[in-house]
């Protein structure tokens, strides 16, 4: 058991912070509220598609990066997927082997696959960990456009994070 007695709702262009420490199952929530993670008890109710940037990339290792995208452009009917390599400077990288791109390049590359599915619902797990100080700003940037825009993002971060007037839940508080 991590947590019991945790409730809590998001509006159109809310943003939400989940803080703790290590292992107090920040990952595990948001997990349940992505639907990959049944809750022994209680229940998630969401509008709206959702998309979900963790630690796993879900791009193939061996394809360049720009092939690897475009699988999930095509399954996610982007229209305009240079607009996100554009964003996440992702264009110098497009012929690269996704297995040699660094941890924050994998990391912009994973944020490309979230802007191609303009999907109203974030869902970030630790979503600055691994980019540098100018790639946060932009992402926390685009996280602030994606709210005003009526956007929801829920992010779960043990560093700072600029969200717009976010919303705290300290999972600490609801630790069994
Ligand atoms: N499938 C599982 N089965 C059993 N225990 C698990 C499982 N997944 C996670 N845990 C445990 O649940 C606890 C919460 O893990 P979780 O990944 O949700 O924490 P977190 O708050 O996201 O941590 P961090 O800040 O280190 O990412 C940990 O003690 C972890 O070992």
């Amino acid at each position: 058991m991590l947590f019991r007695g945790l409730s809590f709702a998001c509006a159109p262009g809310d943003a939400l912070l989940v803080a703790g420490a290590n292992g107090i199952g920040k990952s595990s929530l948001i997990r349940m509220l992505a639907g990959l993670l049944r809750p022994i008890a209680g229940s998630v109710a969401s509008e709206g598609a959702i998309g979900l940037v963790d630690e796993r990339l879900a791009l193939d290792p061996n394809l360049p990066l720009g092939q690897a995208l475009r699988f999930w452009e095509r399954l996610d009917d982007c229209v305009a997927p240079a607009r996100a390599h554009e964003i996440l400077q992702l264009e110098p990288l497009l012929d690269v082997p996704v297995r040699y791109l660094s941890t924050g390049q994998k990391k912009r590359a994973a944020l490309a696959r979230l802007l191609n599915r303009s999907c109203p619902i974030w869902l970030l797990d630790e979503p600055l960990n691994g980019l540098d100080t100018q790639a946060q700003a932009s992402f926390e940037a685009l996280i602030a456009q994606h709210c005003a825009a009526g956007g929801i993002a829920l992010v779960a971060s043990h560093q700072g994070i600029a969200l717009p007037d976010p919303a705290r839940v300290e999972l600490a508080e609801y630790a069994v």
